[in-house]
């Protein structure tokens, strides 16, 4: 099939075009999403850590999306946290409102259908969200602020921040990967990842199922994530989330049982100066049923500066970035989506 170019998604670190817009799912550069299996990851021995590191540089720099299996996270930490965004979803749109994100100043509490554009060129996404992160009570002018709980459903905190600390957990242990995987000290970003800089989101997808599918108003429209990385939780069978490959096609991200989804997010691309793919992708659930899934966009704490990896630069690749500070670039970032 010849591709026409279509559309051009903005996203932090530039424009990107995308050569095809249709829904259907075609094989190109990279047909599938490797599976990194993380038993080695918790290994004594470093050379099994290494070993790791090795399948995700290539991950990186191949697809920028892999799933992880074997991760350490309770099947039942998932599970719960799942329930916990069934419940939030089904509460009515007036409790709903009452935790209204753009009532708050750091991006914490619910979005209704509609409510965000990931895409600029789109005109809102078809799912509704409900986003935490870490709950920080003292003054701040980046991202800092508690979380917002819906009053009449008390019982979802505790799951939702077990959850939370699980992903804070994994997250830490991916960024020492990636540090190896950069040849760094496995330790390098250890300092800078406290997890006071993430954001996880419950999201509900209501099925899509119109047969002329408008275009411009997906689940989510075709964006790249703004973090280092994202770990992604999907519910099982229900298939969404489309990976966009070199050859402008786009890849079905189907659930596996027991896997997450990580992805490179833009923030971790700038500081590898590219080296590290921020794959773009979209989700759209045309299965009939709703579905519901959950993202944890984990980054550095929001005072650190983000400047490219000398490890990244050469005479072929040149420095392609300024420094930037990482609060104000994710502030920026989530202000143009809201
Ligand atoms: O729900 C999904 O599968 C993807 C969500 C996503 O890409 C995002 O929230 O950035
Ligand atoms: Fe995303």
């Amino acid at each position: 099939m010849t591709t026409t170019e279509t559309a051009t998604v903005v996203t932090g670190n530039g424009p990107r075009k995308i050569l095809s817009n249709s829904i259907d799912l075609k094989p190109g550069d990279f047909s599938s999403i490797p599976i990194l299996d993380l038993s080695l990851a918790f290994s004594p021995d470093l050379k099994d850590r290494k070993a790791v590191a090795e399948k995700l540089f290539d991950a990186c720099t191949r697809v920028g999306f892999f799933y992880v299996k074997n991760h350490n996270v309770p099947e039942e930490v998932v599970s719960q946290c799942f329930d916990a965004g069934r419940d939030f979803f089904e509460l009515s749109m007036e409790e709903k409102m009452k935790i209204y994100i753009k009532d708050s100043e750091n991006f914490k509490g619910y979005t209704p259908l509609l409510g965000e554009n990931t895409d600029p060129a789109g005109r809102g996404d078809l799912h509704e969200g409900f986003d935490i992160g870490y709950d920080y009570a003292g003054e701040g002018g980046k991202m800092e602020g508690v979380n917002r709980w819906p009053e009449t459903l008390p019982g979802i905190k505790a799951p939702v921040t077990t959850y939370f600390s699980e992903m804070v957990k994994l997250g830490k242990k991916l960024f020492q990967l990636f540090a190896l995987s950069l040849d760094l000290e496995e330790n390098y970003f250890d300092g800078l990842v406290s997890g006071k800089g993430g954001i996880m989101r419950l999201l509900h997808y209501p099925p899509q199922m119109d047969e002329n599918l408008d275009m411009k108003q997906l689940g989510i429209g075709a964006h790249s994530d703004y973090e280092c990385f994202t770990i992604l939780a999907q519910q099982e069978e229900v298939e969404a989330l489309q990976v966009l490959n070199k050859g402008g096609e786009w890849v079905a991200a189907t659930p596996i049982a027991g896997t997450f989804v990580v992805n490179v997010g833009d923030m971790m691309a700038r500081w590898s100066n590219d080296l590290y793919l921020s794959t773009i992708h979209r989700a759209i659930n045309r299965t009939g049923i709703r579905r519901y899934s959950v993202p944890f966009f984990f980054g550095v704490d929001y005072e650190s500066t983000i400047e490219v990896l000398e490890s990244c630069v050469s005479e072929n690749r040149p420095k392609k970035y300024e420094p930037i500070n990482a609060g104000d670039y994710i502030k920026q970032r989530l202000s143009e989506t809201y």
